[in-house]
């Protein structure tokens, strides 16, 4: 088999002496491949990114990273007034140097790497301009265009609309298919982790983790335990294809509430 593209071994990490956020984490993420991690509020999902792009050292354990690193945090604001076009600019730093200015090939790649997420139309525009879904689909062409080995991406749909949920999960698929990259991402949406990931890793706290192949363990039993609410894992057919998909059970007092009234009447 060969080298992983990143490796954990006994991981474990606290912010505060002893209160352990994570503790004996094993996992690996093969090159080019997706790789997912998910789980509830504050089982340390956005501290293992922070551990894999070395902002973090590990307190105990040992972590492997075989490759050069792109981080897309999930939020993204400048103080300055930087123009689309420059945001993506910034990816190409290490190529161009301090004191150099962007080559035409610096602008074609980063226009090119825009283009991929629907935002070469706005290079002119001003980055803080533009709505936080926006701003996200930038960020992520300015990864591209830096041409990491891996992409870490911290919950990479929470403010896209349907549609751009949807582009997204394409391109990051086609980055790994097309260009050999290795994707890790946390979600909060299992159908998203099902849709894209090849393995997963489910961060349930207190030291559980369960790790492997993600159509293996996104079953419906191992998620209703890890977010204590029911869901379920369904094939459907769409445009003559069957798509398998997971979708959570909401039953909030309104739409039980609903149902009761319905009830009524009925009688
Ligand atoms: N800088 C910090 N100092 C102290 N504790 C922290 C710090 N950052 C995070 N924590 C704690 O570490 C735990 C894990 O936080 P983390 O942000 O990694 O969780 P998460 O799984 O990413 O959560 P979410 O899904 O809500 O984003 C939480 O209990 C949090 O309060």
């Amino acid at each position: 088999m060969s080298e992983p593209a990143i490796s954990l071994s006994d991981l474990g990490y606290f912010y505060v002496p002893d209160r352990w956020v994570l503790r004996h984490c094993d996992m690996r993420v093969a090159r080019g491949s997706v790789f997912t991690l998910l789980g509830p509020n504050g089982r340390g999902k956005t501290t293992l990114l922070h551990l894999l792009i070395g902002a973090l050292k590990p307190c105990e354990g040992g972590l492997a990273v075989n490759g050069r690193i792109a981080f897309v945090p999930q939020l993204f604001e400048t103080a300055f007034d930087y123009t689309v076009l420059d945001m993506a600019l910034m990816g190409r730093a290490r190529k161009i140097g301090l004191f150099s200015q962007p080559s035409r090939v610096d602008e074609e790649a980063a226009l090119a790497a825009l283009d991929r997420f629907g935002m070469a139309d706005y290079a002119g525009r001003l980055f803080g301009e533009l709505s936080g879904g926006q701003r996200q689909l930038v960020i992520f062409a300015r990864a591209l265009v830096a041409e990491a080995d891996i992409l870490v991406l911290d919950e990479p749909t929470s403010a896209l609309d349907l549609e751009n949920q949807s582009l997204v999960l394409e391109r990051i698929f086609a980055l790994t298919r097309d260009h050999g990259l290795t994707i890790v991402m946390t979600t909060h949406h299992p159908h998203h982790a099902l849709a894209v990931a090849d393995d997963a890793l489910l961060m349930g706290g207190q030291g559980y983790y369960l790790f492997g192949r993600a159509r293996e363990i996104l079953t419906e039993d191992n998620l209703c335990s890890l977010y204590r609410a029911p869901l379920k894992r369904i094939v459907f057919e769409h445009e003559g294809s069957e798509i398998e998909t997971i979708t959570p059970i909401l039953m909030p007092a309104r739409t039980a509430r609903l149902h009761s009234d319905e009830t009524v009447e009925a009688d």
